[in-house]
């Protein structure tokens, strides 16, 4: 199976066409040989009674009797190279346990392993294995060693796979801290490794000095965990009987020609489902992980045994990797001190090319066919001090929710390199690797309520952690194939599987040879290798899970014997990993702040990043308030300038008109006092006041032409008001010897006037020109959008204003224009009179001189009379001129 999740698409099982042995060589066998468990403890093993009811007692074919049968003994025929110390000989002493009933949880006290459970670890499932291993701890060879041997675990008949808790198909709710952390109870499985049922325990406090070194190596072993998982090929009934098959006691075995018995951490049934299978492969390693471990899980197989199967998973029943990424998740919900950034690759390993299957672009309909699938940009592998072998470039992306993360890896799975095999319809033709880097770092530093050492580990100097979880699905090994790219492809997986075994079968030689770095191993001659380089030599924990498919009763022939071949090959690896691969993994140091930018953690340099644009952020907005404070004073100001600017025009307006009015009540006043002088000029008091009189020396008394009052209101007017400079014209000769004005004083009085009106005029049409020029820019900057604030009622209010104002200007001047007019006139006619009095004054001295000659009395009668004639006649003139005028 080979497609994302095989959650769409879940196959049927199918048989297995062993028509064609395999061709390729098989991996190398390991030297020492050992035959065990012995198959006494067999015998024992398949009397056990299970605990989960109605279940077979091996739980594998609900037929133990068929595989572990007490009347037909299991002789395997040939010891498998498992040394004595991988593979002790399971406890001696009958069937002690198989009598022991289910015990009861509350029985025990619990963790008496001495070492610290996982904090996540269930108390339930602890306490309940707790109680089954104290007082087995006590019957151990080794009293002194408090932990807990896998005999122990054996002998009480509890075995987590066929533990009734878990039936097939269970997907467990995602983790929490008081979820089972049962994984645990299976990854005891070597009493020589006592603490194995705390895989990956890194934190275990040390034994006594003198059980130090052995603890290391122990420890180390125990970090690295190895299941077999057998898949269903067929009714359990019609299963090969040659074939043991022990979840409790974790033993598969072949009672075959060169066969044997093996026994590793974990031995799935085929009636374990994949829930079990995490559980005890990968849950406690992913734990591991995001508190700092690199961590390695693999499934090696060959084709068709479940290898994607158990990867990937289905809808009802997901694999590794989906309860991984829900671990994770849930991991970082029960971490609230800790922050954490994951990103995500993915890549496979095709033909020995390396694709970047996030890169790629999968078919629109999901399953793409091979000769369909684009490929990607190629991928290279490089070493760092630092980092280890990493392929580069690749694309990660961060994600931040379960779905998210496994809709990128059901993407990449989209992309992957599927096609039909002999066994396998959609055979995974590639080897694919999801690597999730875990960064994190305490989210305020110094404030851990851990321990000290705690504290220590994790980084309480705000550094970042950074760990990788490498989930590898292997292609699987294929003997035979009929197309020729199927038999290339098998050529490179091949290859590249049988260079990982080698590369296993050696480890152990060189973990001999102290201090070995390992260099010389064939890491490079296949990029798989290559990449599980710094898992394979030691930097990460491992749980290798390899799947075997164990045939049918019916299955004969070639096939039979392939698969039986591929079968031990496979058990033989597995054994080998379990007994050579030695894990020293160590939990990742904090990447110090400040470090070099390139390498920094992900983690930091986008907290790095935050921390500048938060600065910046700060820096934008302070200036955005510098600047809307400046913005805003400014519009302050031009709103003040406007406003006085307006209250100025509205002030200087009102000055004008104030001015006017002054000037129209000053020309009143002026307009006045002439009057008045004219009216005491032309003798108020006198006789003749009642008329309009000519002065005795035949003047004219004249009204101030300046006025237009009628003339009974200027004769009425009182002396009083006489202003000063009349006064002084009066004394200075300006008017007749009847104290009227002369008629050029009244000349140069209307003229006076005349040129104060043409004065006045002139300010008012200056005046009106500047009103008329300010209220356009007023009204241009009033329709303006800056002044949008002002409300049309009020500028319409304005426009009307300065019309009416300017109306009334123009009437106002119109006037004053009529009156000059009228002046004007008044002058030319004065003139005329004053023109036509003097010529009355001259033919009145002629004729006044004629008559004195001839006859004085008479003649000066006479010359009286026509005189007074004369000057009636010319009063009368004047009369009607001044008629004219007013
Ligand atoms: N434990 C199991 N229970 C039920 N079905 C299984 C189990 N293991 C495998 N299968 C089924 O067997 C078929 C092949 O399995 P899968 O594709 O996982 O094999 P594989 O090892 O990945 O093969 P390849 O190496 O060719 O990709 C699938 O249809 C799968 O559903």
């Amino acid at each position: 199976m080979a497609t994302a999740m095989t959650t769409t698409m879940p196959r049927q099982s199918r048989s297995f066409n062993a028509s064609k042995p395999p061709t390729s060589a098989l991996p190398a066998l390991p030297t020492s040989l050992n035959t065990k468990p012995s198959i006494n403890t067999l015998r024992r093993t398949s009397l056990l009674p299970t605990n989960s009811p109605g279940r077979s007692l091996s739980g594998s074919f609900g037929r133990p009797s068929s595989i572990i049968s007490p009347t037909s003994p299991i002789e395997p025929k040939r010891a498998v190279s498992i040394s004595t110390s991988s593979f002790p000989q399971p406890p001696k002493g009958g069937n002690r346990v198989a009598s022991l009933p289910p015990p009861s949880p509350s029985a025990f006290p619990k963790n008496t392993s001495g070492f610290p459970s996982s904090p996540l670890a269930s108390p339930t499932r602890k306490s309940n294995r707790d109680s089954i291993l104290t007082p087995m701890a006590a019957s151990t060879k080794n009293p002194l060693s408090s932990r807990v041997s896998r005999d122990s675990m054996r002998d009480s008949g509890v075995g987590f796979l066929n533990s009734p808790s878990a039936g097939p198909g269970d997907f467990p709710s995602s983790p929490t801290r008081s979820r089972s952390s049962s994984a645990q109870d299976s990854y005891s499985t070597d009493p020589t490794t006592v603490d194995m049922s705390g895989g990956f325990d890194l934190d275990a406090p040390r034994g006594r000095t003198e059980e130090r070194d052995g603890g290391d190596e122990k420890e180390m072993k125990g970090n690295v965990i190895v299941s077999v998982r057998v898949r269903p090929d067929g009714p359990e009934e019609q299963m090969s009987q040659e074939w043991v098959v022990d979840g409790r006691y974790s033993q598969v075995g072949y009672r075959g020609k060169d066969g044997g018995t093996f026994e590793y951490d974990n031995v799935f049934t085929p009636s374990s489902n994949n829930a079990q299978v995490y559980e005890s492969c990968a849950k406690r390693l992913v734990r591991r992980v995001m508190e700092g471990y690199h961590g390695t899980v693999f499934a090696y197989g060959m084709t068709g045994t479940g290898k994607t199967f158990s990867m990937q998973g289905t809808t009802a029943s997901p694999g590794v990797i989906p309860l991984a990424v829900t671990d994770i998740f849930s991991y970082i919900r029960e971490t609230p001190h800790r922050e954490f950034l994951l990103r995500v690759s993915y890549l496979e390993i095709y033909n020995e090319r390396i694709h970047d299957l996030l890169a790629s672009q999968p078919g629109a309909t999901g399953f793409v066919p091979l000769d369909q699938q684009t490929k990607g940009e190629e991928i290279k592998l490089r070493e760092d001090p630092k980092r280890g072998v990493y392929a580069t470039p690749l694309k990660e992306e961060i994600v931040q929710s379960p779905t998210q993360l496994l809709k990128v890896i059901a993407r990449g799975d989209l992309c992957r390199k599927v096609s039909s095999t002999q066994f396998n319809s959609r055979s995974s033709r590639s080897h694919a690797v999801v690597q999730i880097v875990v960064e994190s770092r305490d989210r305020v530093a110094g404030q851990n309520s851990g321990s000290l050492a705690e504290n220590r580990r994790g980084g309480m100097n705000g550094g970042v952690r950074v760990s990788t979880l490498s989930l590898i699905d292997l292609a699987g090994s294929e003997r035979a194939a009929e197309s020729k790219e199927r038999r290339t492809e098998g050529a490179h997986i091949n290859k590249s599987l049988l260079t990982l075994g080698s590369i296993i079968a050696r480890l152990a030689k060189d973990a001999e040879k102290a201090k070995d770095d390992g260099s010389h191993l064939p890491y490079r001659d296949s990029k798989l290798t290559r990449l599980l380089q710094p898992a394979l030599a030691g930097n990460s924990l491992i749980s290798i899970l390899c799947t075997v498919s164990v045939p049918l009763a019916t299955a004969s022939g070639a096939a039979h014997l392939t698969n039986i071949g591929e079968t031990m090959n496979t058990l033989k690896f597995a054994a080998r990993a379990k007994n050579n691969i030695r894990s020293h993994a160590k939990k990742g140091d904090d990447a110090i702040n400040g470090a070099d930018p390139a390498s920094r953690a992900l983690l930091e340099r986008y907290r790095a990043e935050i921390a500048e644009l938060r600065r910046e952020l700060e820096a934008q907005r302070k200036k955005d308030e510098v600047d809307t404070a400046r913005e805003f004073a400014k519009e302050l100001a031009i709103e003040h300038s406007l406003m006085e600017e307006r209250d100025q025009e509205r002030h200087s307006e009102q000055l004008l008109e104030m001015q006017l009015a002054r000037t129209a009540l000053k020309e009143r006043i002026e307009h006045l006092n002439r009057l008045i002088i004219c009216s005491k000029s032309s003798g108020v008091n006198s006789p003749r006041s009642s008329m309009i009189a000519l002065p005795a020396g035949g003047h004219l008394s004249m009204l101030s032409m300046r006025s237009s009052a009628p003339l009974n209101m200027v004769r009425h007017s009182s002396s009083s008001s006489l202003n000063t400079s009349e006064q002084d014209e009066m004394e200075n000769g300006e008017f007749g010897e009847d104290g009227n004005a002369t008629m050029s004083a009244q000349i140069r009085s209307l003229q006076a006037d005349l040129g104060d009106k043409n004065r006045y005029i002139a300010t008012l049409e200056r005046r009106l020109l500047q009103a008329r020029r300010s209220s356009q820019p007023r009204t241009a900057f009033d329709r303006s959008p800056h002044r949008m604030t002002v409300s049309g009622g009020e500028q319409v209010v304005a426009e009307g204003r300065v019309e009416l104002l300017l109306k009334e200007k123009d009437d106002e001047i119109a006037e004053l224009r009529a009156r000059l007019d009228d002046k004007e006139r008044m002058v030319s006619a004065l003139r005329s009179a004053a023109r036509k009095r003097d010529v009355a004054d001259v033919v009145v001295r002629r004729s006044s001189c004629i008559s004195e000659e001839g006859s004085p009395v008479g003649k000066r009668g006479s010359s009286r009379s026509s005189k007074g004639l004369l000057l009636g006649t010319m009063e009368e003139e004047v009369g009607e001129e001044r008629e004219d005028l007013f």
